[in-house]
């Protein structure tokens, strides 16, 4: 814990210092500047040879809280050997900070070989997840004019409420067939369904009586390769080919249908812009439409971007709601103060985009929830310089990991960190304890950030503000609810609800 003895100072006081020494650094004591720590001071978890290999397998399913246990042993920074990568855990804001303040132009994550493996099979090419270098950048300034465009991002919340009006019909007929409702296995339906308008234009009919088979199709397409990821991207491409070659397979079918997906529904929109251009027509009138609207989109990287963009997009609001409802349903109290919220601001039956800037409450409960179930689990980078971190050098090509859950609960930062309580959000609460930037990252940080944060946070408003103004939910079981890394945070019991219809509480 001696890090945090540490004298901090701002950016830019020791910059000649920093030039002179060659490291990256920020926010750091004169002391640990100008003499850093070597790297092999750095507290280690795991044994000689094999480093953590056997915690890493114990705890693949529970890394969430074997993160925050290797922390509270070793303090705000130690490293980690499995086989032979190695990994350097931060959990303090400042050394949060110190890495991102040192990224370079083309921030860097951990690769993930397999997908590179199987785009080369199926003919298809790296999407905004998985490109680097150049490449990445390209693609990411031509989605970002889209989805960093706040017009554009509010121009999508009627079809958004559209879809969340029709889920909750369907969520109301299963309720009234088998009295209460598996939300584990329904959100997905949603935000499937909620993404397809967004990102292909379409209703893929995910629920209802009568399921498209395309929606089917796709939605089977999503899970599977959800599922069989799991196993596959913790391994060399070569490697999970040769071990997993079912689930190879399995993966690489699904991929090659979502890119089939993607590219139909990509050149009818092309195809109808160019009609409507030629007669005369010109104004851009879907997020879509938007998206393609760059005559410089690469060969197939428009394809693989909006592929990319749909996995990103989908598990991650969804397993969100789903703790959101738990939490909710738990917690009568709060449920209440946002309906009162919901109820003094939604003036027509259902939000509208400007609603959501009035409506601070609702904004912390999102945030509250990702704070206790950060469903991406972990944000990394790759070191592109040696950096200082925490007052030790750490090396150029070290892979750093931030544990989110761990942050969540950091005692140094949040007061009553186990408590969920949205209004520790909410601006001019007196209470309020100011948090830390560099601690809440969620959707991640700087320019390689989550590109469809606003999406994402505009979906889930949307879904939790029409749930909560008419409904209170209840759960049929009240054991707490588990939890599971796979890919990501996510719940391993099912949130079984009731919607207990409210009284509109406006005449
Ligand atoms: C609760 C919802 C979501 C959470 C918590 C989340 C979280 C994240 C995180 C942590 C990253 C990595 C950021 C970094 O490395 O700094 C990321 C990247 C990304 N997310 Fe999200 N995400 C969510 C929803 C979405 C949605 C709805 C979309 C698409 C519409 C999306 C698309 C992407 C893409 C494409 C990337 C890669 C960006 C890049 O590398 O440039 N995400 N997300």
């Amino acid at each position: 814990m001696r890090f945090l003895h540490l004298r901090y100072c701002r950016i830019g006081h020791f910059a000649n210092v920093a030039h002179r020494t060659h490291y990256r650094t920020v926010g750091t004591a004169l002391d640990t500047l100008v003499n850093p720590r070597p790297f092999c001071e750095i507290p280690k978890e795991g044994y000689p040879l094999i480093g953590n290999l056997l915690g890493a397998m114990r705890n693949t399913s529970r890394s969430y809280l074997y993160f925050k246990e290797m922390h509270e042993k070793n303090g705000p920074i130690f490293r980690s050997k499995v086989g032979p990568i190695e990994a350097i855990f931060v959990l303090d804001p400042l050394g949060v900070e110190q890495v991102f303040r040192a990224e370079a132009k083309y921030p860097k994550r951990f690769p993930v070989d397999v997908w590179k493996h199987i785009r080369k099979e199926i003919g298809e090419r790296d999407g905004l997840l998985s490109s680097e270098g150049s490449d990445w950048l390209s693609q990411r300034r031509k989605v970002n004019q889209t989805m960093l465009n706040t017009k554009v991002v509010h121009s999508t919340v009627n079809s958004m409420t559209e879809v969340v009006r029709d889920f909750l019909n369907y969520l109301l007929s299963l309720q009234i067939n088998n009295h209460s409702i598996n939300l584990n296995e329904e959100i997905f339906k949603w935000s499937l369904e909620t993404i397809g308008q967004v990102l292909y234009d379409t209703r893929f009919g995910c629920f209802g009586e009568n399921p498209s088979m395309e929606g089917r199709d796709f939605a089977n397409a999503v899970k599977t390769m959800m599922q069989t990821a799991e196993e596959l991207v913790a391994f060399p491409g070569t490697l999970a080919k040769f071990l997993f070659r079912k689930k190879w397979e399995k993966h690489r079918d699904a991929t090659a249908l979502l890119f089939k997906t993607a590219r139909k529904y990509i050149d009818q929109t092309m195809d109808k812009m160019k009609l409507e251009r030629d007669r005369g027509a010109g104004e851009n009138t879907s997020l879509l439409q938007h998206l393609v609207t760059h005559s410089d989109w690469e060969e197939g990287a428009i394809y693989a971007s909006v592929t990319e963009m749909m996995v990103g997009g989908v598990d991650t609001t969804a397993n969100t709601i789903v703790f959101a409802v738990d939490i909710l349903s738990r917690n009568q109290d709060i449920q209440g103060k946002l309906n009162a919220e919901l109820c003094d601001v939604i003036r027509e039956d259902e939000p509208t985009a400007a609603d959501f800037q009035n409506m601070p409450y609702l904004r912390g409960v999102v945030k509250e929830t990702l704070r206790l179930y950060p469903v991406a689990n972990t944000v990394g980078r790759i070191l592109q310089e040696d950096t200082v971190v925490l007052g030790y050098k750490i090396p150029k090509g070290m892979q750093i990991v931030f544990p989110l859950y761990a942050m969540g609960q950091n005692e140094k930062v949040y007061t009553d960190p186990l408590h969920f309580k949205p209004e520790r959000w909410v601006r001019d609460q007196s209470a309020k304890k100011s948090h830390d930037a560099f601690a809440f990252l969620p959707f991640g940080f700087g320019t390689r950030m989550c590109v469809g944060r606003r999406i994402a946070e505009l979906e889930m408003h949307t879904f939790l503000a029409m749930m909560y103004k008419q409904f209170r939910t209840e759960l049929i079981n009240d054991t707490p609810l588990e939890l599971t890394t796979r890919l990501a945070l996510v719940p391993n019991s099912p949130v079984q609800i009731r919607l207990v219809p409210r009284e509109s509480r406006r005449t």
